[in-house]
């Protein structure tokens, strides 16, 4: 053996090393990498050998199933390596088509749905995301099969008879908050269990209290201590019941269906949040049997049913606040785009106050997303001189502007001539945020945590710029380095995987200058 080649193969042992230990971390068998990457278990085996030889494309898919990059190939020598960072040269304009993908929101909800099912749920074209991956991680520890297809778009999920709670990977379930919705369909699965604190972004306190009250009619009681939540199921239940929500939120709503879809009668949720991934969850819910009344309304009436069991077949809806990030991105850029399969019912409202302040846009005739109800159109951008809305752009729960839409009206109005008030009362810690979008050259003055005014149009220049710790405004970030001319820096951007698919490759498709790259 020359030199050379000693030298590559003792590479690919510590890499192989690297590989195994990531996966261990993850709590992952070599055959569920296997599938993460769409290859076979002994091609995994033999890169943990370090018989394998690597190309740069399998070292990124890796870095990629593995959540992390962990290996860079630098000047010969693999290494261990820390965040990923952007580098992106902005003021150009984008052009073409681009197509929304399915949302995150919907695709977490329908993956804790799924605990409900005696049969198979197949659901199709689910985001490659990490939010998805937190969720999958935590079902395939306590025992569900998960596969995705040869396509990698498509999952199938099989829940056995009993569950291992016990082995529980907690550390991805504290890392997201979806893990709340949990509880609704295991209450109906064990009379004691514990479940890891939810974690999530980084956007202030967010209270679970509201899903404590509307499950306490399920008989479900919850002690916090020690980093899980103790849940007890023992108060007996009437059959009919109705239940008001304390709050109008999503995930909420989804954990009250959650838990009537197998309640052996009817129940009566008032106040619910009628949004996009709550409308998703009904559909599927309805394929297994369960009659739902007041479908996109605040009330809805819940027949359930003691027994899922049927094989069942869905596709996720199209994600609004993805097709609000597009749209961003084509409106800072002054760009004739268009945002395909966009749903218009969750972005009307956006629309119209872009539509207020000059925006120019064309929309195709609707069309049925793959699930039947959602209206899907084709947004057509057009450049156009934006002036400041007259009054203050705020959230409201659907329907109303979108609560993960606002922050990318902070962008927008930054462009616009004139000065927005921009409320967001819902979150403690996300306005906060956008005032690194100064550092881009905006004029953003954070009036208190929650409200602030931004006074455009704005020279945009680019800068060097570390990530906050949420998802949006990072993503804000990004498209406001998109409108600077010349180079900017984002570091740190791995928060952004958590809800995107893609996002740079589809914006780079697009005519956008974005370069990943590794300390
Ligand atoms: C997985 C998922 O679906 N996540 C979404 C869901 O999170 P989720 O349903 O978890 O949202 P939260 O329950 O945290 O609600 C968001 C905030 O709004 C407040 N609040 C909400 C409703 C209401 O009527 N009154 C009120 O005050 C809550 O107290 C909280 O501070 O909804 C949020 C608000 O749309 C979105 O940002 C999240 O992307
Ligand atoms: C706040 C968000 O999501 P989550 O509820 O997953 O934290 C978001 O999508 O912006």
């Amino acid at each position: 053996m020359s030199l050379t080649e000693e030298a590559t193969s003792q590479s690919l042992r510590q890499i192989g090393g690297l590989v195994r230990d990531a996966r261990q971390h993850h709590g992952l068998t070599q055959a569920q990498l296997a599938e993460r990457l769409n290859t076979s278990q002994s091609a995994v085996a033999r890169i943990e050998q370090g018989n394998q030889n690597l190309t740069l494309e399998l070292l990124g898919r890796l870095s990629a199933a593995l959540e992390s990059e962990l290996i860079t190939v630098g000047a010969g020598t693999p290494g261990p390596v820390g965040p990923t960072h952007l580098r992106v040269v902005g003021g150009r304009p984008l052009q073409g088509r681009v197509i929304v993908k399915s949302s995150k929101n919907a695709a977490v909800a329908l993956l804790c749905a799924s605990l409900l099912n005696r049969g198979v749920s197949t659901l199709r074209n689910v985001a490659r995301i990490v939010e998805v991956e937190r969720i999958l991680d935590v079902l395939r520890s306590i025992g569900v099969s998960a596969t995705w297809d040869e396509t990698g778009r498509d999952l199938t999920i099989a829940v056995p008879d009993q569950l291992d709670l016990a082995a529980i990977d907690a550390d991805a379930a504290r890392r997201t908050r979806s893990i709340i919705m949990f509880l609704g369909p295991l209450l109906h699965r064990a009379q004691t269990f514990e479940l890891p604190y939810a974690g999530g972004c980084d956007l202030g306190t967010r209270t679970i209290e509201p899903h404590m009250i509307a499950l306490r009619p399920f008989g479900l009681d919850v002690e916090a201590h020690a980093g899980e939540y103790h849940a007890t199921v023992t108060a007996p239940v009437s059959r009919d019941r109705s239940i008001v929500l304390t709050e109008r939120g999503d995930t909420v709503t989804e954990n009250a269906l959650l838990a009537a879809a197998r309640h052996d009668g009817t129940t009566t949720i008032r106040n619910a949040s009628p949004n996009y991934m709550v409308q998703d969850l009904c559909l599927y819910l309805e394929q297994l049997g369960v009659r739902i009344d007041g479908f996109g309304t605040t009330t809805l009436v819940v027949h359930g049913r003691p027994v899922l069991d049927a094989d069942v077949d869905y596709t996720p809806s199209e994600d609004p606040v993805e097709a609000m990030s597009l749209l961003t991105a084509g409106i800072v850029t002054s760009s004739e785009v268009t945002v395909c399969r966009a749903p218009i019912e969750f972005l009307e409202i956006e629309l119209a106050i872009l539509g207020e302040m000059g925006l120019g846009y064309d929309l195709s005739a609707e069309y049925p997303a793959e699930n039947g109800r959602t209206r899907l159109v084709d947004i057509t951008l057009h450049p156009s001189q934006l002036r400041a809305p007259i009054d203050k752009v705020h959230p409201m729960p659907f329907p109303g502007l979108n609560i993960d839409n606002l922050p990318f009206f902070a962008v927008i109005a930054a462009t616009a001539t004139g000065s927005t008030l921009i409320h967001d009362w819902v979150y403690d810690n996300r306005a906060i945020h956008l005032s690194d979008l100064t550092r881009l050259g905006a004029d953003v003055r954070l009036l208190d945590p929650h409200r602030v005014l931004v006074e455009g149009p704005t020279r945009w220049s680019g800068a060097e710029i570390v990530c906050p710790p949420a998802l949006r405004p990072a993503v804000c970030l990004l498209l406001a380095m998109l409108a600077a001319k010349g180079p900017s820096v984002l570091r740190n951007v791995d928060i952004i995987a958590r809800g995107y698919e893609q996002l740079y490759e589809r914006l780079v498709e697009m005519g956008a200058q974005i370069e990943v790259f590794h300390d």
